[in-house]
């Protein structure tokens, strides 16, 4: 056991250890019999575990070598050398020993290695001391280190601003270079220029000095003639203080002498002062007496006010005389390309005469006579067909209606008439602008008196629809008529309203609506018009002074081309519509017949137009037609047609227009009463239906049916004799001065009248041709008779006066202020009665005046042959044309009765 002493070490764990597991296989490797050959197999073969032989002690190993040498050599009792034998026990004892050696230089060396281990043990901590020392040093040196870095940065940083700062200074250093060199390049120009400056200097100096030396010689010897001047002056100022001396003391004694005048004066204006006191009460008595004059011519002023409405109003009576239709007629000249030698016009007279001829009949046939209030000819300008439509302009500002309107077949200068072709050319202003111009002058004459709003509103009539020429959307909506007056005189009141307050204002507007306006080319004119327009002037005026209203409207129409449908070519939507203008304009024909025949009904309501101008044909209005032709031959039927029209026109008389005049409370009455007219119209007209239906009923049943039907033909409308032209004028009369009273009424028969207005136009016109041909005869007799070559014929047709007593009938009429619808003439009767009734148009006021008609005119007494003339029958024109046509005679007997109306007048 001792061999092995490192294995006794007991501070030594892991030797303990071993100790322990050695003593183990000690135990086992020790045998107690010691007899290795019968050692059971389990024991060797434990043994031989590579384990135990590992961890046997080598002392155990060596017992075992040497049990086993011990019982090998017992058994080989002999066998075995004894010397070999103790060889074998020598060697076992020297390896023996050698281990023994072995242990002990281990055991010392392990002693050593204790010793050192301690020793490196206290190094270690000596140097783990160290190594704290130097973690904090590190962690210093770290922080250092780190700072460093930060340095390091910053001086980066730094170097590189100062890199950039070199940088730039590189480039203020260029820039400033250069600026260097300019500024030398500047330095020596500037130098050279200095130099040459210097030089050119130096030069005009020395020139300078040559001149300021020639000039100084110059002032030298101007300054001895000075001096000589001066010596001079000096002997004239001498002399002349010599005299000033004797000029003062002659002032001296001129003072005192004023002195005296002065004193002498100043008593004199005492005297003035006086005086002027006295001139001063002169005065002011003077100027009282003058105060007190002047209050009467106030009062003059007042009166004069007074003077000039009774003037207005004389005025209109004038123009109510005159008749409240006229028509003007007017020729427009050929244009270019037409055959300017065949003309159908041969005669225009001074007073409105017109001799139109056909030159493709031979013959009395061929001429035909017209007479109207004015005939212009083709070279009348427009100024000159406007002088004679101002009187009646006046009169819209006094509250009447006024109605203008151009009448003629297509082409014929109908637009010219109304429009003018230029707006922008003054000079070519038709009818319409000259007329609103007027309209705004007299207005801004009279504002002193009366205050004026004027509005306007412009429609068409196109394919019997009513639009509207001036609308702000521009929409082309179709607008409804109201056929009974309303209280605003609006027949169209959705048409927009524009207020108006200078011509610019209107010419602007008429140019919107002429702009607007349905025209079209047709064979005849390369631009018609396709529509009627209608302008309207909405005039409403207060009196300053009293504040009574007054209402007026101005229609200025421009009818649409009537036009033969053959020589127009028209075809399709050209043909629509020259039916519908066709159509529109024979219902104006029949309207204005119907007025002429004072028939009771008149058909108005045949055609938008007739609507809309109702309250301008009707017997309140004033009405101008122009009567257009065009003097081609190929026109001639037209022609014709036309001026039997205008002629059937010129005819109508309707009494004395009225003026829409009233005071602040008869107004709204008048609203009032016309509201509740338009209320019972409404109630008649459902009575009308109901007892129609009533009616139809009772006379299917069988009933009463004769005595039913005749009340109610009686009722719906006028009997045949009331508006047959043979019908008694008394009755007629009567019946019509009732229809005169209101609009409202008139156009309630209307409808009921429609029928039997058809058949009266019907008849008018049949009339109205059979009268005009006996006017022709007589005019052709008349010309043979006399053989005058024809220009003298006119003349002596004005001298008719078969229509004397018609004529002052209706001045009775006039006269008493009623309106007259019911007198029984003819048409053609009424044209001659107008020739009377009508003085030239171009008459001054102040003439008209002094021809005013008295209040009530007297009759005459009836001459032979003119009684006959004035009888109401149906025949009666035909006849007594004829009659009167027999002898020249007569004629003349007429016609200074005609004569001597028209002085009255
Ligand atoms: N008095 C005149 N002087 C010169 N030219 C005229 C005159 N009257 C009409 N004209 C010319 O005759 C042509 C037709 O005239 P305008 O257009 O006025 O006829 P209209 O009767 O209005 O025709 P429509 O009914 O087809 O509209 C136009 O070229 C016009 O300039």
């Amino acid at each position: 056991d001792s061999v092995i002493p490192f294995r006794a070490d007991s501070c030594n764990p892991s030797a303990a250890l071993i100790h322990h597991v050695g003593h183990k296989f000690h135990d086992l490797f020790q045998l107690k019999q010691r007899c290795y050959a019968n050692l059971p197999a389990t024991k060797i073969s434990e043994m031989l575990k590579s384990t135990s032989l590992e961890n046997a002690p080598t002392q155990s190993l060596l017992s075992v070598v040497k049990g086993i040498l011990d019982e090998s050599i017992e058994r080989k009792n002999g066998e075995i050398a004894h010397r070999v034998a103790c060889l074998l026990k020598k060697v076992v004892q020297e390896i023996e020993r050698r281990i023994a050696t072995q242990a002990e230089h281990l055991g010392t060396q392990n002693s050593l290695y204790k010793a050192r281990e301690e020793k490196y043990q206290s190094r270690i901590r000596v140097l783990e001391t160290l190594a704290t020392g130097a973690h904090e040093e590190t962690k210093i040196v770290m922080n250092q280190l780190q700072q460093m870095k930060k340095e390091k940065i910053e001086m980066e940083e730094r170097k590189k601003l100062q890199e950039q700062d070199a940088l730039r200074l590189m480039k203020e250093k260029d820039l400033t270079d250069h600026e260097i060199s300019s500024l030398k390049e500047e330095l020596q120009i500037a130098k050279r220029t200095y130099e040459e400056r210097c030089l050119q200097l130096e030069e005009e100096a020395k020139g300078t000095k040559v001149g300021l030396e020639e000039r100084l010689k110059e002032l030298e010897c101007l300054l001895d003639a000075s001096q000589k001047e001066v010596k001079e002056l000096e002997a004239f100022t001498d002399s002349k203080s010599e005299n000033w001396k004797k000029k003062e003391r002659n002032y001296q004694n001129f003072i005192e002498s004023q002195c005296e005048a002065v004193l002498e004066l100043r008593m004199a204006s005492e005297s003035i002062k006086q005086e002027v006191i006295n001139s001063k009460r002169n005065y002011l008595a003077e100027v009282s007496r003058l105060g007190r004059k002047l209050k009467g011519l106030v009062d003059a002023a007042e009166n004069y006010h007074m003077v000039l409405a009774e003037n207005r109003r004389l005025y209109n009576e004038v123009q109510d005389l005159k008749g409240n239709i006229r028509v003007y007629c007017r020729i427009r000249p050929f244009l270019p390309g037409q055959n300017r030698k065949q003309t159908t016009i041969e005669y225009i007279g001074e007073n409105g005469e017109l001799v139109v001829v056909n030159p493709s009949k031979q013959g009395k046939d061929s001429h035909r006579l017209f007479k109207f209030n004015k005939v212009f000819g083709p070279t009348a300008t427009q100024e000159e067909v406007f002088l004679d439509t101002q009187p009646l302009i006046r009169s819209v500002l006094d509250g009447y209606n006024i109605c203008i309107f151009a009448y003629g077949q297509t082409g014929s200068g109908k637009t010219y008439t109304m429009s003018g072709p230029d707006a922008s050319c003054k000079e070519d202003w038709g009818v319409n602008y000259r007329a609103l111009n007027d309209l705004f002058q007299i207005s801004q004459k009279r504002r002193g008196s009366f205050s004026y709003e004027v509005g306007v509103q412009m429609v068409e009539i196109y394919n019997e629809q009513v639009r509207d020429l001036l609308s702000s959307d521009g929409s082309q909506k179709r607008l409804g008529i109201w056929t009974t007056a309303q209280p605003n005189g609006l027949s169209v009141p959705d048409a927009s309203m524009h207020p108006v307050k200078s011509t610019t204002d209107v010419l602007d507007l008429m140019q919107i609506g002429l702009m607007n306006r349905a025209v079209g080319a047709t064979a005849l004119n390369e631009r018609s018009s396709r529509s009627h327009s209608v302008l309207t002037v909405h005039v409403h005026g207060t009196d300053v002074a009293t504040g009574a209203t007054l209402r007026g409207n101005l229609h200025l129409v421009d009818l649409a081309g009537s036009e033969r449908v053959d020589r127009s070519e028209a075809t399709g939507e050209r043909l629509r519509e020259a039916q519908h203008i066709n159509k529109s304009l024979s219902a104006l024909g029949d309207v204005i017949f119907a007025l002429a025949q004072k028939s009771s009904h008149v058909p108005y309501r045949n055609s938008k137009l007739t609507q809309v101008l109702q309250s301008s044909l009707g017997g309140q209005a004033k009405t101008l037609m122009f009567v257009q032709l065009n003097p081609d031959l190929d026109s001639y039927s037209e022609t014709i047609s036309t001026l039997k029209l205008a002629e059937r026109v010129s005819g109508v008389e309707l009494g004395a227009a009225r003026s829409h005049k009233e005071g602040r409370d008869v107004r709204e009455l008048l609203e009032q009463v016309a509201s509740l007219k338009d209320t019972i119209a409404k109630k008649d007209e459902e009575i009308e239906r109901l007892q129609l239906l009533k009616d139809q009923r009772t006379v299917s049943s069988g009933a009463n049916g004769e005595k039913q039907r005749t009340r109610v033909l009686g009722h719906g409308s006028p009997s045949p004799s009331r508006h047959s032209l043979n019908g008694a004028p008394l009755r007629n009369r009567r019946l019509s001065r009732g229809k005169g009273s209101g609009h409202g009424k008139v156009a309630s028969d209307q409808d009921n009248c429609s029928e039997c207005s058809d058949k009266h136009s019907e008849a008018g016109s049949l009339q109205s041709m059979d009268d005009f041909r006996h006017h022709k005869e007589f005019f052709t007799q008349l010309k043979h008779a006399t053989g005058d070559a024809g220009e003298n014929f006119p003349a002596d047709i004005e001298l008719l006066g078969f229509g004397d007593a018609d004529s002052e009938e209706r001045l009775s009429d006039i006269s008493d202020g009623v309106l007259s619808l019911g007198t029984e003439t003819d048409g053609s009767i009424c044209s001659v009665v107008e020739f009377t009734l009508f003085p030239e148009s171009s008459k001054t006021i102040e003439n008209a005046d002094k021809d005013r008609a008295p209040p009530k005119i007297p009759r005459p007494p009836p001459k032979q042959g003119q009684a006959a003339l004035v009888q109401p029958s149906s025949s009666s024109s035909s006849k007594h044309l004829s009659k009167l046509s027999t002898g020249s005679k007569k004629t003349t007997a007429s016609s200074s009765s005609a004569k001597s109306s028209k002085r009255r007048l």
